[in-house]
């Protein structure tokens, strides 16, 4: 049992024809000269703010519109964050002998290797490592030790400013849902993070196939990185396909599943992809945040009352995992969350 929560990451982007039929329904835009652009939130702004304020109405706002934002001015240091850049493209071309120490071993995601299903024919153009970060005694030694130095170094120091970030994001969310106590800051500050690092290598058809396919995130909250020049990830917003083009020394945060129940559907997560470049590669850096294994996963009392009863059941965290990676689920975004843990007879529209 001691890998559920490290599953967030990679459990989500599993081909699946259903849901390549659904994606086909989605429109990729003609021209990108009038498509809305994504959020910018500060954070600088935000933490020096003390009460309601315009920034903080921007988060709710970018919250509840688009489940995504960018994130700028986040006081992580840029030279840890560029080294972290460099480490996770280096990673991808390091010789085979020592790729093949950090790969997956059976039965495990943790590794190199490819995305869960991917043998089933998935049509995900991308080779990943994925890894347990926090906390850390659920390491696997024989992956961390063998990322080769001064990576494994910027990568332990990354993870402890990721958990920051996210510790802020989350406290930031409970402000902007104008709730006092955050019942889920507590459950998440003793919680799973793990990273996936996606490369993709250029791909002489990108029409025909896609980086990730469709997906929500399986975590709470997702801090993501791209690690180089090449953009791919896009957002789907009321049925067309945005593209991202992230700012410098941003960070795009994706708010996943986990905090759609968590936020009794005030906030939602929403369903995003990777395309893939003709003649040069991508790599990208997702962090997940998920709650401890020990909780549960629910609605926030506060944020259940008469007016809005829960929308979800709460389940622990393990059983939430174990659903949610079952072959029913997998690979059909929401259906998780919307098939098993959405209480039918709730008055109001999910
Ligand atoms: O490569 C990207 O930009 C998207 C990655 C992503 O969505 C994920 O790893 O869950
Ligand atoms: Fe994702």
């Amino acid at each position: 049992m001691e890998s559920e929560t490290v599953k967030v990451g990679s459990s989500l982007v599993i081909d699946s024809m259903k849901e390549v039929a659904k994606e086909a329904l989605i429109k990729v835009p003609e021209s990108t000269s009038f498509m809305p652009n994504l959020p910018i939130v500060d954070l600088s702004k935000l933490l020096s703010e003390e009460v309601k304020s315009p920034e903080l109405e921007k988060l709710d706002r970018a919250c509840k519109e688009w489940g995504f934002f960018q994130l700028i001015n986040h006081g992580v240091d840029m030279k840890l964050v560029e080294d972290v850049k460099r480490g996770a493209q280096e990673l991808f071309h390091l010789p085979i002998e020592e790729k093949k120490k950090l790969w997956q071993k059976p039965g495990d995601m943790e590794g190199f290797g490819q995305m869960l299903g991917s043998d089933e024919g998935s049509s995900n153009w991308v080779d990943l490592f994925y890894i347990l970060t926090l906390p850390s005694h659920l390491r696997k030694p024989h992956l961390f030790h063998n990322i080769p130095m001064p990576f494994r170094k910027n990568l332990e120091d990354y993870c402890i400013k990721m958990r920051e970030l996210a510790m802020n994001i989350f406290v930031l969310i409970g402000k902007a849902l104008g709730i006092e106590a955050w019942d889920i800051e507590e459950s998440i500050r003793e919680g799973g993070q793990s990273i996936r690092m996606n490369y993709y290598p250029p791909c002489p058809q990108p029409e025909n196939v896609l980086g990730l396919n469709a997906h929500t995130d399986g975590s709470a909250l997702t801090i993501l990185l791209q690690a180089n020049e090449v953009d791919g990830l896009q957002i789907d917003k009321h049925g067309t396909w945005v593209p991202v083009k992230p700012l410098p020394n941003a960070f795009i945060i994706s708010l996943g599943d986990v905090l759609e129940v968590m936020t009794n559907g005030m906030y939602r997560s929403t369903m995003h992809r990777a395309v893939v470049n003709s003649e040069k590669e991508r790599v990208s850096i997702a962090t997940f945040y998920g709650p401890g294994r020990s909780g549960n996963i629910g609605p926030a009392p506060t944020l259940v009352t008469p007016e809005r009863p829960a929308l979800f059941k709460t389940i622990g965290v393990t059983d939430f995992y174990k659903g949610y990676l079952s072959p029913e689920y997998l690979g059909k975004p929401k259906s998780y969350i919307n098939d098993v843990l959405r209480i039918q007879n709730g008055h109001i529209e999910g």
